[in-house]
């Protein structure tokens, strides 16, 4: 049976994460969770610790200061390098994933995805109370990923998703450029450029009630920036700020520098 690891990336969820926990260990019981946590100021680091004592399918990696959304989830990653996973599935603390939806993803990736996303933007998905203006804001970074990046994606921000590890082990982590969730673009884009299996399947996106968002100006900003300089320079040539797709040293594999 494949094994399957949920990163969960943790700031200020100490309201929400013990739900997110208890009901993806019931979707599936089998799986491992790692939770990602920045130093939370709230407290949340110590009491994924104190779930994590009490069930050895949970484990916690402390990181010293909040450095977004990508750098935890690299972390995750490469801890994962060092277990024994097949899959490694992203999930947010807030309760806006439903864990009930995770025996679709991991379907879809048995049945050989390299990266199955849950989709709000496609015939079934849903959002539940989700801000017009965060509904725009996802739309047009998947139109404007759609444009520049010619994606073919209907969610690439969405961050509901799961990866099959030995695609993800052909990835120069190191190269990985984003900090917030332009990593959503990133990685789906790298995946899905160089011929990855990228499938969507539709899900219910539920705005938290509890806990604030870390969006922000900056978050949106660096995607804007990001997309449109990888979106140039796979048009017009320019290796700067391009993808450029060669092996990760010693393994083989895709890099974004
Ligand atoms: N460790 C860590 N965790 C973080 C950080 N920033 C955010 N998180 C965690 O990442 C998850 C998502 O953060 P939110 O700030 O709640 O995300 P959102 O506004 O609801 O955005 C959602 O939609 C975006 C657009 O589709 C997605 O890109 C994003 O992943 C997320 O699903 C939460 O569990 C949050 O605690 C960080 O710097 N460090």
């Amino acid at each position: 049976m494949s094994s399957t690891l949920v990163v969960i990336p943790t700031y200020n969820e100490l309201r929400t994460l013990p739900s997110a926990i208890e009901r993806t260990l019931q979707a599936v019981p089998t799986t491992r969770i790692l939770v990602v946590d920045d130093n939370s100021p709230d407290g949340t680091g110590r009491l994924a610790d104190e779930i994590a004592a009490r069930d050895d399918r949970v484990s916690v990696m402390h990181r010293s200061e909040k450095n977004g959304l990508g750098a935890a989830y690299i972390a995750g990653f490469r801890w994962a390098e060092d277990h024994d996973v097949d899959f490694i599935i992203e999930m947010d603390a807030d309760g806006s994933h439903q864990p009930e939806e995770l025996p679709l993803m991991i379907t879809q990736l048995e049945r050989g995805a390299d990266l199955s996303i849950g989709a709000r933007w496609i015939p079934g998905g849903k959002t539940r109370n989700w801000p017009l203006y965060r509904r725009l804001i996802s739309r047009g970074g998947t139109l404007y990923a759609r444009i520049l990046l010619r994606s073919k994606l209907h969610d690439i921000t969405s961050g509901f998703r799961g990866f099959r590890v030995a695609t993800l082990r052909q990835i120069d982590f190191d190269s990985v450029a984003s900090q917030g969730y332009c990593f959503q673009i990133e990685m789906a884009w790298l995946i899905e450029k160089t011929g990855g299996d990228v499938r969507e399947f539709p899900i219910t996106f539920v705005e938290r009630v509890e806990g604030a968002s870390k969006m922000s100006s900056a978050i949106v900003a660096e995607a804007l920036l990001k997309v449109t300089s990888w979106g140039l320079a796979d048009r017009f040539g320019s290796s700067r700020g391009a993808m450029e797709y060669s092996r990760r040293p010693g393994v083989g594999g895709i890099s974004s520098k």
